[in-house]
Order: structure tokens, then C-alpha cells, then sequence
């Protein structure tokens, strides 16, 4: 069987698609997944997960309140404490990553960040004795932590973050203290409630001298009695717009005493003396931030996958409306606006979980790299990722409004599941940078690039900036995929250099250099997202053009013509310096046969991410397809659906209606 989802009792409809798809979808798993044994380990992981009745949703979520939600996902995790090593390689941060997602879902919990921040900056920043005080502790899960760095003032402007850490070599401490409210740390994931210790960011001070933003390990409550120690004010933020199973908090200290050596100290140090060693790079302190911006591409990749598996399946179940046969109504997916709604994001989601892929490699690369001295590949690393979690972020929230509205009414019900995965995927623009921050972030890296080339100095450009020095050449649209990557090339590179032409002229006519850039902002924005976008299409082709399999190749092809026609034509504005409007309207042809030809295999295309129905958590999205059914069944239900009379209508609406009748 190629489509490994057929079953027996499934929605005829949804059975006839799976039927359709051209190539295994075990297979296309595999390179989904990056190695086939990762893909069969994501398959055990579930099954075994599915004999263990605990690890269930004990109602489904869109009917728990938010203390249900946090005391539903520590109940599974008091559970899964008893099965880790039988469920898990728990060395495999991959394994535990699918574990989490599948029993708890995505609207947090007591270690969302445990496993995303806390861990890997004990891993990144602390010494090798601190790493043996901790480490193993935080691995072992005797103590939960969390990353807490924003402040109710500050959360972009790291300079500027109120919370000081002040060294007196008399007692050999520090001394954590909040100065003001704004210094109030504000919306650390899982700080609220659940954790006992923080990586806390403060200001760094010896003898009046600030040094900025060091991380600490810091105790805040007791390992007893779970209260917070004497000197910390701390508690939960309230509710948010998605992501309500986490305890997001605030912290505060008074005159807090530390001992020295909970500075984490693998890259600076202070002395017992108060003498300081700064770092080898003034910005390896933010590694645990760019730990998180390298995952983001595939997280997010995998949040719109959610959105679309959802969308895809009920538009293959949906009928409405007639084509060609006026003696049945039509399957949605069949309309080309449909498909021109959902397609092009399943080709985005592929990129971008490609994308993901190398951008984590080259994070743990960077990692061992910077405990051997060189910190050299940071800035390369930065630039990328911040350009890239911002480019994913907001063409995920794109991509899942859509899958929404192309489920019509149902999507805009909590049956879909599609308005959480939305709140929280969108979280992203926002969390480890907000994107026009990071998308300037990346824009340094490239005005400097072009400096480079003005300067003569084009050898030292950094990995993918070649195509800044080069010139414009014709493009012969017929020539497959590279072809349209030349053109968000010349796309790219003119909006580069335009944007650091205009910085450069505002400099030059008299504005201070923060000013110009200021004045530049929105052009360097730009030239961000173009750069970013050429990075995911070079690593979307070159990632299908690796693929030996021939089934697999052949639809990924496919994916690739949908994928470069909708990207070129949606820079429309930037491509025409560069293709006629007689060559757009032949792409636009294209890309209307390439939704074509990619139409029989789309379900397939989504089957193979195997999200299981209990990770998908939407009454819509299901594998049986037998959407009406479902959704009859979870509307019972509902808890307003317990009772045939409602209290609120014996106390306020009949007498109401009794008086009026007076
Ligand atoms: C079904 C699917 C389920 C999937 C489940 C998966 C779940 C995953 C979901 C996860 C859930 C929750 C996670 C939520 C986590 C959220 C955590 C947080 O948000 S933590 C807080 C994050 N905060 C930020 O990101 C703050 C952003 N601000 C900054 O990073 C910095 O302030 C700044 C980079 C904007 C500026 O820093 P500053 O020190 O002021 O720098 P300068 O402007 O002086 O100089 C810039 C200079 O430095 C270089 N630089 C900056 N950063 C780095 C770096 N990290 N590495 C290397 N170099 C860096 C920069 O390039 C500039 O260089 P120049 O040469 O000068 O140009
Ligand atoms: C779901 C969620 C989880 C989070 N988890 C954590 C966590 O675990 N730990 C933690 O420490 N923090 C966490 N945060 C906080 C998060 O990292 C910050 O909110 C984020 O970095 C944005 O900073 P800000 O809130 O200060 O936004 P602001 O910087 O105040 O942004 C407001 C506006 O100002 C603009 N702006 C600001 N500076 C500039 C500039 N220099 N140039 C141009 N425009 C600018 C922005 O583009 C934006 O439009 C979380 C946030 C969310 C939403």
C-alpha cells in the first residue's frame, strides 16, 4: 500500500484520495523526518504512547478551563515520569520533542521551556563544574527551570534590562535586585507556577563598572515545600491569546543573595576579587536565543503542517457545489481557489522543515565549534536565523488563517483545533525577537555585505552573500527551477543594494547613522525577507535534488513547481524589473497547472507527516474523515450541553421573559 493511512471503515471519500497518491508515504516520512530510522522511532513512540491509557486527553481540550489545562498536563507528566526511558531515547532531544507534542500538545506546560531554554543554557553557558552540579538535576527532571530574560520594560532592547546582578567581593555574592516595576521580569514560559529554578538575565555589576546582560542559575523556590524562597515575589500573568497551559510569569527580587559561582561562567568569569573576563564574543551570552531561532523554522513548519493536515482532509470529505457531473456535489479540494489556498502552504511547510533541518546542524555545530575557541561562524548564524524565524513566522500565520477559512464555518469552531494552533504558531513573530527587530538584525549583515562588495573585499563574504557581487544576466524562464531562484537573486540583490544605497545617502546628506538606518527600516526589512526567501527556495531544491527515490523525487518536483511559481509571483512587484509581464502571465499558467498536477497526491502529502489524531487534537482533521459524525458527537459533549436548562436561564433569562409577559 503506498498511503500507509488506508483503513478499513474510513470515509470513502478520504480513502479514494489516499488510493490516488503516487509514492509511499512511509518513505516520504523518512525524508520528511531526515532519516527513516528518526521516521519508524516517531511511528514506536506513538504506538507505544497509545497502550499507556493515562497519557489520554481525559476531555478534550477546548472544553478544559485553564487550571484544567495546567492540571491536566502535570497529571501526564507525573505519568510519563514512571515510562521515559521505556517510551524514549532520552539523550534524543528529537524523541522527547514527538513525545511532548503528542501527549501534551502545544499549549504548554511546566517544561515547555525546561527542555527549550533552561537546558540548553546550562548546556551552552555554565562551566564544566556547574554542568556537574546541574545538568544531570535538570536532565533527570529533579528540578523544572525556565529562561527568564524579557522584563514588563524591555524585552528587545537587551541593553537595557533594569535587573541587576551586583557583585560584593566582601561576601563573595551577588545581589539580585529589581529597581523599579518595569524591571519586573514578564512572560518567561512556565516561571509562574511550575519552575523552581530560572536562567535569570541581569545587568551585570562590579564596583559601579555595568558589564550587561550575564546569565545566572537561580533557586526560586523551595525544593520542599514548592514556596517561593524569602526575596522573590513571583506568580502567573494571566491569560493569554493562545498558549493558556502555560504558566507564563513575572519575577521579582529584593536585595536576592547569590552565591558567586551561580553566575554561569563557561565564557566570562568573575573573580572572588571582583576581577571580570569578558566573553571571547561579546554576544555568546544570546546563544540560547539562537538555539530557539535555528528550531524555529522546522517548529513552525510543523504548525503549519497541523493547520493544513486539517484543512487538507476535511477539503477531500467536504462536498458543495457542482462542476462538470450536476448528479454530485463536488469535493472542495477540487476547486482551484482551494487548492490555490492550501497548496502553495504545503510546499512552504516542506521548505521550511528542510530549512529546519540544516539550520539545527549548524547550531550544534556552532556549539562545539564555540567550546574549541571559534567563535567565528556566530554572526553567519545570527544573521540567518533571524532573518528566517521571522520569514516563517508570519508566512505560518498566513498559511494557517487560510487553512482556516478554507474549512469555512467549521474551521472558525474549536472543533478544527485551527484557532489554537494559530494563537500559538503566531506566538513566534513575537517570542525570541519580534520580526521587524530580527529582520533588521539580519539587514546589518547585509548592508555589511555590500560594504564588501563596494569595497573590493568580495573574498570575505560570508556563506550565501556570493550573489550580491554578482551581475544582472538574462533569465531563460524555461530552464527549471534555478531559474526562478536567479530571479529572486536579482530580486534580492537590487533590493539590497537599494536599501543600503538609500542608508548610505541619508548618512551622506548629514543624518546621524541611527537615524538613517531609521529613515532606511522598512527598505532593509525588505531586503531581509527577499534574502531569507532565496535561502529557503535554494534549500528546498537542493534538498529535493539530493532525493535518489524516484516516486518520492518525482511528487517533490511537483511540490518544487508550486513552490517557485507562487514565491516568484508573490515578490510580483520586485520580479517585474527583472521578467516582462508576458513571462508572469506564463508562470501564473504554470502554477495553475502545477496545483493540477500536485491535486491527486495532496492528501498523501500531508498524510506523510504521520501527526497522529491525538497530537492533531481537532475533531476535523481526523484520519477516518468522518468529519460530520465527529462533529456531532464533540459538540453533545460540550459542557453547556450537560443539562437540558441552563441555571443562568432559571435565574436571569425566565424571569426576564415571565415579567415582559406581565
Ligand atoms: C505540532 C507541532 C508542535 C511543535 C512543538 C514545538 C514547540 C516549540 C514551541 C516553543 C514554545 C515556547 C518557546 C517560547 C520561547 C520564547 C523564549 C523567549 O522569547 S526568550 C527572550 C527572547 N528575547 C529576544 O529574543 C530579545 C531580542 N533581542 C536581542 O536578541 C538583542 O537585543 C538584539 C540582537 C536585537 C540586539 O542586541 P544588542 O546587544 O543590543 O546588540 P547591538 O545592537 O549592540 O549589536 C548588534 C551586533 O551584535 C550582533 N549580534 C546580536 N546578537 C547576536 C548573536 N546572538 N550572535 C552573534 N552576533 C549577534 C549583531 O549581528 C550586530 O553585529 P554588528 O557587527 O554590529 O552588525
Ligand atoms: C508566547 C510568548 C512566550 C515568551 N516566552 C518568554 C520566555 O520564556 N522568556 C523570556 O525571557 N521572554 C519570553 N517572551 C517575551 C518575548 O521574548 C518578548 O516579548 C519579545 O522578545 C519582544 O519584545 P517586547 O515584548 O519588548 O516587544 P517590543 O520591542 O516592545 O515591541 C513592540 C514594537 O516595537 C517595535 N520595536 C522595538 N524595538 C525596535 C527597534 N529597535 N527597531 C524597530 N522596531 C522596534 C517592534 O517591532 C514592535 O512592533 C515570550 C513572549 C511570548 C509572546
Amino acid at each position: 500500500m503506498l498511503n500507509k493511512s488506508i483503513m478499513d471503515g474510513d470515509n470513502p471519500d478520504l480513502t479514494e484520495e489516499r488510493m490516488k497518491g503516487a509514492f509511499d508515504t512511509d518513505k516520504m516520512a523518512a525524508v520528511i523526518y531526515g532519516s527513516e530510522k528518526f521516521a519508524i522511532r516517531r511511528r514506536e513512540i506513538t504506538e507505544s504512547i497509545s497502550r499507556i491509557p493515562q497519557l489520554a486527553d481525559s476531555k478534550p481540550f477546548s472544553f478544559m478551563t485553564r487550571e484544567e489545562k495546567i492540571s491536566e498536563s502535570c497529571r501526564k507528566l507525573s505519568v510519563l515520569s514512571e515510562h521515559w526511558n521505556q517510551l524514549i531515547d532520552t539523550n534524543n532531544e528529537e524523541e522527547a520533542l514527538h513525545l511532548y507534542r503528542e501527549v501534551l500538545g502545544l499549549e504548554g506546560h511546566a517544561f515547555s521551556l525546561h527542555e527549550t531554554m533552561f537546558i540548553p543554557s546550562l548546556v551552552a553557558q555554565a562551566n564544566d563544574e556547574q554542568q556537574e552540579k546541574w545538568l544531570g538535576r535538570a536532565k533527570r527532571r529533579e528540578i523544572i527551570g525556565c529562561y527568564a530574560q524579557t522584563e514588563m520594560g524591555h524585552g528587545t532592547n537587551l541593553r537595557a534590562l533594569e535587573t541587576t546582578a551586583t557583585y560584593y567581593p566582601s561576601t563573595q555574592e551577588f545581589i539580585l535586585h529589581t529597581p523599579t516595576e518595569t524591571a519586573l521580569k514578564w512572560w518567561p514560559g512556565a516561571l509562574g507556577k511550575s519552575s523552581n529554578y530560572a536562567v535569570v538575565v541581569a545587568d551585570l555589576v562590579i564596583r559601579d563598572t555595568h558589564y550587561g546582560a550575564h546569565p545566572f542559575m537561580v533557586q526560586l523556590r523551595d525544593e520542599k515545600t514548592h514556596n517561593p524562597l524569602p526575596g522573590i515575589t513571583v506568580g502567573d500573568i494571566g491569560p493569554k491569546m493562545a498558549f493558556n497551559g502555560a504558566d507564563n510569569g513575572f519575577l521579582g527580587f529584593n536585595q536576592y543573595k547569590l552565591p558567586r559561582d551561580h553566575m554561569l561562567m563557561r565564557h566570562s568569569r568573575v573573580e572572588e576579587n571582583g576581577t571580570y573576563t569578558k566573553p571571547p564574543h561579546a554576544k555568546i551570552g544570546y546563544s540560547s536565543m539562537v538555539k530557539v531561532r535555528s528550531r524555529m523554522a522546522m517548529d513552525q513548519g510543523l504548525f503549519m503542517v497541523s493547520a493544513l493536515v486539517i484543512a487538507v482532509r476535511y477539503s477531500a470529505v467536504r462536498r458543495q457545489g457542482f462542476l462538470d457531473d450536476k448528479s454530485r456535489e463536488v469535493k472542495v479540494l477540487d476547486y482551484q481557489t482551494q487548492q490555490h489556498r492550501l497548496f502553495p502552504s504545503i510546499a512552504r511547510a516542506y521548505a521550511f522543515i528542510f530549512c529546519g533541518f540544516e539550520t539545527i546542524q549548524l547550531y550544534d555545530q556552532l556549539l562545539i565549534d564555540v567550546k574549541n575557541g571559534d567563535t567565528s561562524g556566530m554572526s553567519d548564524l545570527h544573521a540567518l536565523t533571524s532573518g528566517l524565524k521571522s520569514v516563517v513566522t508570519h508566512q505560518t500565520g498566513e498559511g494557517i488563517e487560510q487553512a482556516r477559512m478554507a474549512c469555512g464555518g467549521h474551521g472558525y469552531s474549536m472543533a478544527s483545533y485551527i484557532s489554537e494552533i494559530y494563537g500559538v504558531a503566531i506566538g513566534g513573530c513575537t517570542y525570541e525577537g519580534e520580526n521587524m527587530v530580527m529582520l533588521l538584525q539580519l539587514a546589518r549583515y547585509l548592508v555589511k555585505s555590500v560594504e564588501l562588495v563596494k569595497t573590493g573585499k568580495s573574498k570575505e563574504l560570508g556563506p550565501m552573500m556570493n550573489y550580491l557581487a554578482e551581475p544582472d544576466t538574462q533569465i531563460d524562464l524555461t530552464s527549471g527551477p534555478e531559474a526562478y531562484v536567479k530571479v529572486f537573486q536579482h530580486a534580492a540583490r537590487r533590493q539590497v543594494w537599494k536599501a543600503t544605497d538609500k542608508f548610505h545617502q541619508l548618512m551622506e546628506s548629514g543624518q546621524s547613522r541611527d537615524i538613517a538606518w531609521n529613515n532606511s527600516a522598512v527598505e532593509l526589512t525588505r531586503a531581509s525577507r527577499l534574502h531569507t526567501r532565496l535561502y529557503i527556495m535554494e534549500t528546498f531544491i537542493r534538498r529535493v535534488s539530493s532525493i535518489s527515490d524516484v516516486s518520492i523525487k518525482k511528487v517533490l518536483i511537483d511540490l518544487v513547481n508550486v513552490h517557485v511559481n507562487y514565491e516568484v509571483l508573490d515578490i510580483g512587484t520586485y520580479a517585474l524589473e527583472h521578467v516582462s509581464s508576458t513571462q508572469l502571465d506564463s508562470i501564473r499558467s504554470q502554477l495553475y497547472s502545477s496545483l493540477d498536477t500536485l491535486r491527486p497526491n495532496a492528501v498523501s502529502l500531508i498524510d506523510s507527516f504521520q501527526i497522529s489524531d491525538m497530537q492533531l487534537r481537532s475533531v476535523l482533521g481526523r484520519r477516518d474523515g468522518h468529519v460530520y459524525t465527529n462533529l456531532f458527537e464533540w459538540a453533545k459533549a460540550s459542557p453547556l450541553n450537560q443539562t437540558h436548562v441552563l441555571p443562568s436561564v432559571n435565574q436571569y433569562l425566565k424571569p426576564m421573559m415571565d415579567k415582559a409577559k406581565l
